[in-house]
């Protein structure tokens, strides 16, 4: 799988996307140019005093080019010598066959745990790294990208809440999961032993994940954005008291020592993924599904009980209940108003459970649910994954 795998040159996509207010073709295209010229490259270059004619110049010739090839996109105010031209059926198909290469978004720099889940969930994909998991949705929703793996549960560390968050926040859907075995190293700079270290960084998953080994180590933890983030990190300062935990590929890619392997607390370290996309697929019955959905209650006795008893009542198995206090950020801002929407509890439930949307006990449980919950979203039904991680 890494030998088919490339990875975008382009540094993380970051927060600056919300700015990006282009149409979805234009968006696409315009990424394309962008995996030739870094973002960072471009953005730092452009805004130093000296040398400013020679980056005016860059910039009429990069404009210039952006006309030519993308006639279509400017107006005759943009460009005095035409006005936009239809796309030819040509132009049509470079793109559908350029495009055919799906993009998948991931948090973390190259070597993270994301990056080989987003691999292992869409082989042969081109895996384009985020700085955060908000970035991740953007790039979905805004086009820059195909698809979004994020984590969103761990057999050790429990749930990434912020992850739980964003799903009703944004309106993605999930149209997947894959799961992958966590297997975490304690990396350093070459020449550096265990008993040089004082800290050690690593993402707060990562680092609760080895709570055991680290306290026995007595190294102070130190939270970072990702575990590859943390590797390269050690490495390119130079650390010399500072150790890492990250993946094998990590330690490959920027070159550190490993000086311990699975330090997790437990041998079967799994994360589980979701894969997300801007439209939900087909729900079938070919095969084993999953249903997510997130929902309010209004308070009372036993009104959680009676919520699950939808699904026990027509046999269908839950796999996963988490809650959320209710945070006014979390809420989908065009709905915040809608009637019928959580105004006094304080919670949300994501229950996930064994059937498919297809499936018409799925279909009667959920009715059955709406009768009374306040609020009620599914967030998608989608192939199981119950292969080994
Ligand atoms: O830091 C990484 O490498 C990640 O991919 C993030 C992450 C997470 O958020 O849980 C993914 C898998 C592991 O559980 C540890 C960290």
């Amino acid at each position: 799988m890494e030998a088919t795998t490339s990875r975008s040159p382009i540094t993380p996509l970051h927060s600056q996307i919300k700015n990006t207010n282009l149409n979805p073709f234009f968006t696409l295209k315009l990424l394309k140019r962008r995996r030739k010229i870094p973002l960072h490259a471009r953005c730092s270059s452009s805004s130093s005093s000296s040398g400013k004619s020679n980056n005016q110049k860059t910039d009429a010739i990069e404009l210039q080019k952006l006309i030519e090839d993308y006639p279509y996109e400017f107006n005759s105010k943009d460009s005095p010598s035409s006005l936009p031209r239809p796309l030819t059926s040509a132009q049509l198909s470079n793109l559908t066959s350029e495009g055919s290469r799906l993009r998948v978004a991931y948090q973390g720099v190259r070597g993270a745990y994301s990056e080989s889940a987003a691999e292992k969930a869409y082989p042969n994909c081109e895996a384009v790294p985020c700085e955060q998991f908000d970035t991740a949705f953007e790039a979905v929703e805004k086009w820059l990208v195909d698809r979004a793996v994020l984590p969103i549960e761990n057999s050790l560390g429990g749930s990434i809440h912020r992850n739980y968050d964003l799903l009703l926040r944004h309106r993605l859907h999930i149209v997947g999961e894959v799961k992958l075995a966590i297997r975490h190293c304690l990396l350093a700079n070459h020449g550096v032993e265990v008993k040089d270290l004082n800290r050690v960084l690593s993402h707060p998953q990562a680092l609760a994940q080895c709570e055991n080994t680290l306290t026995k180590l007595g190294l102070v933890r130190e939270a970072v954005d990702d575990t590859a983030g943390a590797a390269k990190h050690v490495a390119f300062h130079k650390l010399m008291d500072a150790g890492a935990v990250a993946s094998m590929t990590a330690a490959k890619i920027y070159g550190l020592n490993i000086l311990a392997q699975d330090i997790q607390d437990d041998s079967d370290n799994v994360t589980r993924f979701l894969m997300l996309d801007r439209e939900p697929i087909i729900p079938g019955i070919d095969k084993p599904f999953k249903t997510s959905i997130v929902f309010s209650l209004d308070e009372g006795p036993g009104m959680l009980f009676k919520a699950l008893a939808v699904f026990a009542m027509r046999n269908i198995n839950l796999t996963k209940i988490e809650s959320r206090p209710l945070q006014k950020q979390a809420l989908p801002t065009p709905d915040d108003n809608a009637p019928g929407f959580p105004k006094y509890f304080p919670y949300l439930f994501y229950v996930d459970f064994e059937a498919s949307m297809a499936d018409e006990r799925a279909q009667n449980a959920l009715g059955h649910l709406k009768e009374f919950a306040t609020f009620m979203r599914v967030l998608g039904s989608y192939p199981a994954d119950n292969g080994l991680p």
